[in-house]
């Protein structure tokens, strides 16, 4: 089995991969739309890609090409206890004080904005598609003054020092990821659901659109715990929402009511699916 993932090697999405499936042949992706594009355009049969950090929210790339580009089914999702490392040459000469450039994937520096206030004032902050990429530029580089924030597997695959440890803004910091498919019978029967994921637009000129359709959910006692509002990216101010729904497997039926209802309001649906989420015990 082939699973696709955000690379190169090292990045916290690898290793997600890695704690998630033992036994399959993981193949590096340089962003997160090209790893989804490969799941949705069948190169690939799955991917693993974050979606929510605890600090800096919603991957917006992620929801994004899920939503407008892709039409996937998230077989499960796996919570990981992240935290970020500055990264440099072991070799360097340079002190901390005079990085002039710090190299990392926007998730990562926006975790560890405190520290990069604090302790990097004067040094160019600059994103790159991955942690692991940030790290591989830092190693190639022949300026001993630049720096990459990412996890410790970083450190060990591109041979850096960890400079200071646990930069990110506080320590019990984790991020989702998603497992997603373009075979939703690739879903794992044995596992328990326990959440389900799904958005959905309403129209426009109906009065009390959102709170009609959050009715759906509530009345059938369904236990929304987190709603997101993104970009149609049609006209400025049209939205679709995203929802995640804890539940268990009795109540997908009541699901599929919801749903129906929403489509009476005239709303649209598009499911991602119901799934079992695993947490790797850490931080
Ligand atoms: O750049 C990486 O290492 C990634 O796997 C991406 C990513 C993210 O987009 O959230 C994954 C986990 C961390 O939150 C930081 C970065």
């Amino acid at each position: 089995m082939k699973v696709a993932y955000l690379g190169p090697k090292g990045s916290f999405t690898h290793s997600a991969t890695q704690e998630y499936f033992s036994n399959a042949e993981l193949v590096s992706y340089g962003s997160i739309p090209a790893c989804i594009k490969a799941v949705a355009q069948g190169e690939i049969p799955i991917g693993v890609v974050p979606i929510e950090n605890t600090i800096e929210g919603t991957v917006n790339l992620t929801l994004d090409y899920l939503y407008h580009k892709a039409d996937l089914a998230i077989l499960g999702e796996l919570v990981m206890p992240i935290s970020q490392q500055l990264l440099m040459k072991k070799d360097r000469s340079v002190e901390l004080a005079k990085l002039t450039k710090v190299y990392s994937h926007p998730q990562a520096l926006a975790q560890s904005q405190e520290f990069i206030a604090e302790y990097l004032p004067e040094a160019r902050v600059i994103a790159t598609d991955s942690t692991s990429l940030a790290a591989e530029m830092v190693a190639n580089s022949h300026d001993d003054s630049v720096a990459a924030i990412g996890p410790v597997a970083c450190g060990q695959e591109y041979d850096l020092e960890i400079v200071k440890a646990d930069i990110q803004d506080i320590s019990h910091n984790k991020t989702r990821f998603w497992i997603i498919s373009n075979q939703a019978n690739l879903r794992n029967d044995s596992e328990s659901i326990e959440k389900a994921s799904l958005c959905f637009i309403m129209p426009n000129n109906l009065p009390g659109a959102l709170q009609k359709a959050l009715t759906a959910f509530s009345w059938r006692e369904l236990n929304l715990n987190k709603i997101e509002s993104r970009p149609l990216k049609t006209t400025l101010g049209e939205y679709f929402f995203l929802i995640d729904i804890v539940l268990e497997a009795n109540q997908l039926p009541l699901l599929a009511n919801a749903m129906e209802e929403i489509q009476y309001l005239g709303g649209q649906v598009k499911q991602f699916g119901c799934y079992h989420v695993h947490r790797i015990k850490g931080l």
